[in-house]
């Protein structure tokens, strides 16, 4: 049994304490050791460990341990100075140290705390508490309780009892110096636990600078969480627009695929729709299949007999290719004559020229011919609006034909002397008279020979001469707006010469043409295709070696198509019509000059030719005794006059074949040399007017056109000149 000698210890100190110095009396040391047994010891340990603690002491490895062994040794000297033996330890001292493993234990778990159970070590020899030594009564004889008055036996017994306290007492103490080493153990101990105390103050100082590094990483980490929740809710609030926006196109889009799903199934159901009726038709079409499959078979015997008679069509194919062959050279021989043809006909072509110009020859180089202008309303006064054409002009006949070239002027004269009424008559023979009832294409057919004649290359000439208003104008050029039935000789001639010359480009003819427009008035040359208004450039005549005559400074056209030519006689009518404003009725007293030039070259037979075609509205011829003119418009009268006079000289000395012709007289026919005489063509329209008022200028029109060399009229059957041609080579 063992004594917890640290609670004795300390009840023996906690009473020693007041009393020191004095023992304690043995009863109360008795009933001490009784209470100690009562209890048991390691209730008694832990009672005393709390009571410690309690107190507010430190605990064993806490307290100095110097001065617990100081309390210890002075308890053990006041107890030993007052004789007696040190019972326990105090209870510092006695308390158990930590061995190094409940050290390790302790730093591991991180409590300093010390363990209830204390550390024992095993006494080498037992030692008995003072209970146990109590209670070890046998030791000492057993005797009964000595009476009050045995004294010397009572004295005995404590006797026994204090040697049996010394003999514990001596080993107490070496209990005492094994537990000292212990305590010199322990304090090695306590002062480990101190620098493992002092390790552990710095670790917690580490850990609480670590700690206020960690406290301001978490200020900073709160204030960057609290920027990175700003940014994220206005992100947030972006995104969630963003979301909205989306949400709502997307609801959009949701709606137009609705939409789209609705067409698609309105699509399908129609395709459906289709499907079905294809598949109608393909039912159909199976069935039809069928038929044509027995069809087939009916085709593939057709075949058999067809292929039957492809062998027969490719014999008589053989037989044809001989054919085809035997045609091609056909061909080319056709060929080979179409170019000989062609070749005569080129040659024959030349040979018409020479031919017609024969024939025109034949009929004469100078022709005149006559024509009779209407009766215009103009011409009929009040009494004779209701009169015919023939009765407004009793003084013209024609021949009954109307291929006639005669007409007869008839005068009727009443004799104021012998009161007898006298006819005279006045027959005159043209190569043409043309009446009233002619129409312009009757006309032009007569001189269209003449036009021909300057395509191939001759000189023509076509004037129109006659009084004021007997027809001129209208008989070259037309009324001022023509149209098919009305256009003059200039429009027909043009178009007749486009037309020719399309034609012979077939034969290696190719023609430039170009116009001028020119009016010689008081023996003034004037531009009519002027597009200046100057009109005062002085134009000159010049004769050129090979027969051409140019006039300085004079507009000429290119024509190409007959519309250019609408065109220029337009602009002709529009420059005379200004002149006009300048000198009454200068159109009257003026003569107009159209030219055209053709330019022929053929490239097959390497021929040329350089025809020209003059048409001239001469000016009015009024005798002078007639028109009755004074002052500048007597010179007017007399220029003309002597022009148209210088004229019919120049053709009459042509007709004579004179040496001598007098073509510098006059502007006119110093213009026109080159187109009068040699193997030139004139024809001389004379313009007469039906009224009976103008008898005398008719009869001096008609007079001054008789006098001109024209050949005499032609028999009937002369008159279609070809057949007449070809009778007279082939009779
Ligand atoms: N064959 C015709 N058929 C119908 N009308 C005609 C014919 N000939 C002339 N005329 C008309 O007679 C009038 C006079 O004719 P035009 O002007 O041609 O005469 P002119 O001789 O040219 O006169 P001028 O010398 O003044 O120019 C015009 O109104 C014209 O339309």
């Amino acid at each position: 049994m063992v004594v917890d000698l640290s609670a004795l210890a300390s009840g023996a100190k906690g009473k020693a304490t007041p009393s020191a110095g004095r023992p304690a009396p043995a009863g109360r040391l008795k009933r001490k050791a009784t209470e100690a047994l009562k209890s048991p010891p390691g209730s008694r340990t832990l009672r005393s460990q709390a009571s410690s603690a309690t107190a507010g002491r430190a605990p064993a490895t806490t307290a100095p341990r110097p001065r617990a062994a100081a309390a210890s040794v002075a308890t053990r000297k006041s107890a030993t100075a007052s004789g007696r033996k040190p019972l326990a330890k105090s209870t510092a001292a006695n308390r158990p140290i930590p061995t190094s493993r409940d050290s390790k234990r302790l730093r591991s778990s991180g409590a300093v705390t010390t363990k209830s159970k204390p550390t024992t070590t095993t006494p080498k020899e037992p030692v008995l508490d003072a209970g146990e030594y109590l209670t070890s009564e046998p030791q000492v004889p057993t005797r009964k309780k000595r009476p009050a008055w045995d004294t010397k036996g009572r004295l005995e017994d404590m006797e026994e009892f204090v040697g049996q306290l010394h003999h514990k007492l001596s080993s107490s103490t070496s209990e005492i110096g094994t537990m000292q080493s212990e305590l010199e153990r322990s304090q090695v101990q306590i002062q480990e636990l101190e620098e493992f105390r002092r390790g552990l103050q710095t670790t917690v100082q580490v850990k609480e600078q670590e700690n206020t590094q960690i406290n301001h990483q978490l200020a900073e980490l709160q204030e960057a969480l609290s920027k990175s929740q700003t940014t994220h809710g206005q992100e947030l609030t972006v995104l969630r627009s963003q979301h909205a926006q989306e949400v709502s196109e997307l609801r959009a889009s949701i709606a137009n695929l609705k939409r789209d799903l609705k067409g698609m199934t309105a699509d399908l159901d129609a395709t459906q729709d289709r499907l079905r009726s294809q598949r109608q038709a393909n039912d159909q079409l199976r069935d039809t299949i069928s038929q044509q499959s027995a069809a087939h078979l009916a085709l593939e015997s057709n075949c058999q007999a067809l292929k039957l008679q492809l062998g027969h069509t490719e014999h008589t194919l053989a037989l044809r290719n001989q054919r085809i062959a035997q045609l091609e050279q056909q061909l080319t021989d056709s060929h080979s004559l179409t170019a000989d043809l062609e070749a005569r006909i080129r040659d024959e072509e030349t040979i018409r020229r020479r031919l017609h110009n024969t024939i025109q020859e034949l009929k004469g180089n100078i022709r005149v011919f006559c024509r009779v202008r209407p009766v215009l309303p103009s011409d009929m006064s009040e009494s004779s609006a209701s009169k015919s054409q023939s009765d407004m002009m009793p003084h013209i006949r024609f021949a009954e034909d109307d291929q006639a070239n005669e007409i007869e002027l008839v005068q009727i004269q009443d004799s104021t002397t012998t009161g007898k009424t006298t006819t005279k008559q006045y027959p005159f023979s043209f190569d043409r008279v043309f009446p009233p009832k002619s129409t312009q294409q009757e006309v032009f057919d007569e001189i269209s020979q003449l036009v021909q004649s300057a395509l191939d290359g001759y000189p023509v000439c076509i004037f129109a001469y006659g009084q004021t208003g007997s027809g001129k104008t209208h008989t070259m050029e037309g009324p001022t707006n023509p149209d098919e039935v009305t256009a003059g000789m200039i429009p027909r001639a043009v178009h007749q010469i486009f037309q020719t010359a399309e034609q012979l480009q077939s034969k290696g003819w190719s023609y430039t043409m170009e116009g001028q427009f020119l009016e010689i008035y008081n023996e003034a040359i004037h531009d009519l295709l002027t597009t200046t208004t100057n009109g005062s450039k002085k134009h000159e005549i010049k004769h050129q070696p090979h027969g051409k005559t140019v006039v300085t400074d004079l507009t000429t056209v290119a024509l190409d198509t007959p519309a250019q030519v609408h065109q220029l006689l337009k602009r002709a009518l529009h420059n005379r019509a200004v002149a006009a404003t300048q000198c009454n009725e200068r159109s009257s007293r003026s003569h107009s000059v159209f030219t055209l030039r053709l330019t022929g070259q053929n490239t097959i037979t390497q021929e040329s030719s350089a025809g020209v075609l003059n048409l001239i509205d001469l000016a009015g011829s009024e005798r002078l005794s007639q028109s009755g003119s004074t002052g500048d418009r007597l010179k007017e009268t007399q220029a003309i006059n002597k022009s148209l006079s210088c004229l019919g000289d120049v053709i009459h000395a042509l007709g004579n074949r004179d040496n001598h012709i007098p073509y510098r007289n006059s502007k006119l026919t110093y213009l026109l040399q080159n187109s009068l005489g040699g193997n030139s063509k004139t024809l001389m329209f004379v313009n007469v007017s039906p009224v009976q008022i103008s008898f005398q200028e008719t009869l001096c029109s008609l007079r001054f056109a008789t006098k001109l060399p024209f050949r005499l009229p032609l028999r009937r059957d002369e008159r279609d000149p070809m057949a007449w041609l070809m009778g007279t080579l082939y009779d």
